[in-house]
């Protein structure tokens, strides 16, 4: 339809407010009422001797078109016409707010030195009106740091505009699980001037870069397999021969490696469990070789600070295993060299307190997971009971075959099988998933990554419960007995292929073959 030329006006000719210009690609109602009224009057002159019935019924075709026209314009323009009024009625407000606020910070002015300072920080202008200092939203946006002013009401509800209301200033400060710490404060989020603003994300993209050249590398491998064993002594021998490395690996590996050659006389490794408590002092690099189970396995072993690990896969699906075994050398090259895209992978550090404990400091050994810890009903065939709170609010009552506490990096795993959603793993956050709940309505949650979430077998339970930590390790937990999980200080930086974000979607796609799905075929219905 051509645009009629008054279209772009705020007025009829008859003088009437009406329609503004409409912005969606229609005409505006003006040029509709045009075309209809164009229709009508088609319509009504006399039929010429030979026109047919098809004229007719173009002519009723166009009547109805234009009068559904009609009707679609109306509508927006009574929309308009009140969108209209309402920013009339706030300029109406906001030039009264403007003028108050001139006549306060004029009464607001004290003498100094004989001569007539503003109290405010306002710089007035030569006309004497103060200049708006901190107008950064443009001409019709209010920020949030502005000064507002109002008026105070009176018994008749009529505004008494003489009051001034500023923003109220404070401050923010950060704790966790009692505990003050602002360390973060001005890493991530600024609050001046009353604004809170997310100067940084709290998660990056990582980066390793080595500020002196790495020496001892700690390889760790899958047992039982020919391939991992005979890549393990070639890249052993690469890594002394090429980089002139120190080497450690596993008391089994050593023995492997030395009943087939003498050659690796010079392979170390360790004698009892306080020596690998300190092997983070001395190894700079980790490689894995296996599947995620090797990556976990490695995890185990540092009770406290991980070295960077490089996962090589040689294993069936390898969510954490990035590194193509086949190119080992190209890439250990460019990571003793630096520098490295690495993931942080948090993990969950998780105390069982027994019912005979005193108080909750009396716990076991703490039990650090890179996956999750998982509560269930083991052998029991009883339906487990376990009551959850998270920094001491009671969460909900599992009834179930038990619940998942996950990490992001878990996310994928058990948690997954059991209908938790899969997140990135450099997202901070706890999983907290059921395990066939008798319930319709059990949704899984993640919660934050600072809460201390505990698990409680009431003493109601009709059975024991189960805890397993990444698959192993499974404790009794009887009625009375409870676990409390938080997240640990120690995470495992894995180097990353690629980026963290890239290796994450690589995995989900080659690993699990997400929503993959044949592409919908062109031939068939479509919009016209
Ligand atoms: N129903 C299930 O899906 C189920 C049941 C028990 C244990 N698990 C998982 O197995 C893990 C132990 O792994 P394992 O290799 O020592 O045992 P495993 O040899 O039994 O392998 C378990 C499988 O889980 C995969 N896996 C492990 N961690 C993963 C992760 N973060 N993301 C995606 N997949 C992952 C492994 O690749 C492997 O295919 C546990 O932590 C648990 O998450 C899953
Ligand atoms: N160095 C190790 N010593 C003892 N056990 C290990 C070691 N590395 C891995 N394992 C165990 O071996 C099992 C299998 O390991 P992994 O998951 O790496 O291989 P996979 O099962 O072939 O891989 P995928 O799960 O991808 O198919 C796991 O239960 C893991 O705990």
């Amino acid at each position: 339809m051509k645009q009629s030329p008054m279209s772009s006006s705020n007025h009829t000719s008859n003088g009437n407010a009406s329609v503004l210009p409409l912005e969606n690609g229609f005409s505006d109602s003006l040029s509709l009422l045009n075309s209809e009224k164009a229709v009508e009057e088609l319509s009504q002159q006399p039929l010429l001797h030979g026109i047919d019935d098809h004229l007719i019924e173009f002519a009723e075709a166009l009547r109805t078109v234009a009068k559904a026209l009609r009707q679609a314009a109306e509508g927006k323009a009574s929309a308009q016409a009140e969108a209209a009024e309402w920013k009339r009625k706030y300029e109406l407000e906001r030039s009264r707010n403007l003028h108050l606020e001139r006549k306060v910070s004029s009464e607001e002015h004290l003498i100094e030195d004989g001569r007539v300072v503003p109290l405010t920080n306002q710089t007035v202008l030569s006309d004497g009106t103060p200049e708006q200092s901190e107008r950064c939203c443009g001409e019709h946006g209010i920020c949030s740091h502005e000064v507002l002013r109002d008026g105070e009401r009176d018994c008749d509800a009529r505004v008494v505009p003489n009051k001034m209301i500023r923003k109220a200033s404070f401050k923010l400060s950060w704790c966790c699980k009692g505990e003050k710490s602002d360390q973060k404060k001005h890493d991530v989020v600024s609050f001046e001037k009353g604004n809170i603003t997310t100067a940084e994300r709290s998660s990056k993209q990582i980066s390793l870069k080595w500020e002196s050249p790495p020496q001892t590398v700690l390889i760790l491998t899958k047992p039982n397999s020919t391939a991992v064993r005979m890549l393990c002594s070639e890249m052993v021998r690469w890594l002394k021969e090429q980089k002139s490395l120190n080497i450690f690996v596993e008391p089994r590996v050593r023995t492997e490696l030395l009943t087939d050659s003498s050659y690796y006389q010079f392979v170390q490794t360790w004698e009892n469990d306080n020596e690998v408590l300190r092997l983070h002092t001395k190894v700079d690099v980790v490689v894995t070789l296996g599947g995620d189970g090797t990556v976990l396995w490695a995890a185990n072993m540092f009770k406290g600070p991980v070295p960077p690990v490089v996962p090589f896969s040689l294993g069936s699906l390898g969510f954490m295993t990035p590194f193509y075994s086949e190119h080992y050398k190209e890439y250990l090259d460019s990571i003793l060299r630096g520098p490295i895209s690495i993931t942080l992978r948090h993990r969950l550090q998780c105390h069982v307190i027994r019912d005979a404990a005193k108080s909750d400091l009396e716990t076991e050994e703490p039990i650090l997971v890179l996956n999750e810890v998982t509560i269930d009903r083991g052998i029991s065939s009883f339906l487990s009971n376990l009551e959850c709170y998270c920094d001491n609010s009671f969460v909900t009552c599992v009834q179930g075959d038990g619940l998942i506490l996950s990490t992001t990096s878990g996310s994928t795993a058990y948690s997954l099988a059991a209908g938790g959603s899969m997140v990135h793993p450099q997202v901070p956050g706890i999983l907290f998933t059921p395990i066939c709940p008798h319930s319709l309505s059990f949704r899984p949650l993640i919660l934050p990554e600072h809460v201390t979430i505990r698990v409680q077998v009431p003493f109601n339970s009709r059975g024991h419960a189960w805890a397993s930590f990444d698959g192993k390790d499974r404790k009794k937990l009887a009625p009375g007995d409870a676990l409390v999980c938080s997240m640990a200080p120690w995470p495992v930086p894995t180097a990353c292929q690629s980026d963290s974000t890239s290796d994450f979607l690589r995995s989900i796609h080659e690993g699990l073959h997400w929503n993959l799905r044949k592409t919908q075929s062109f031939d068939g219905p479509r919009e016209t």
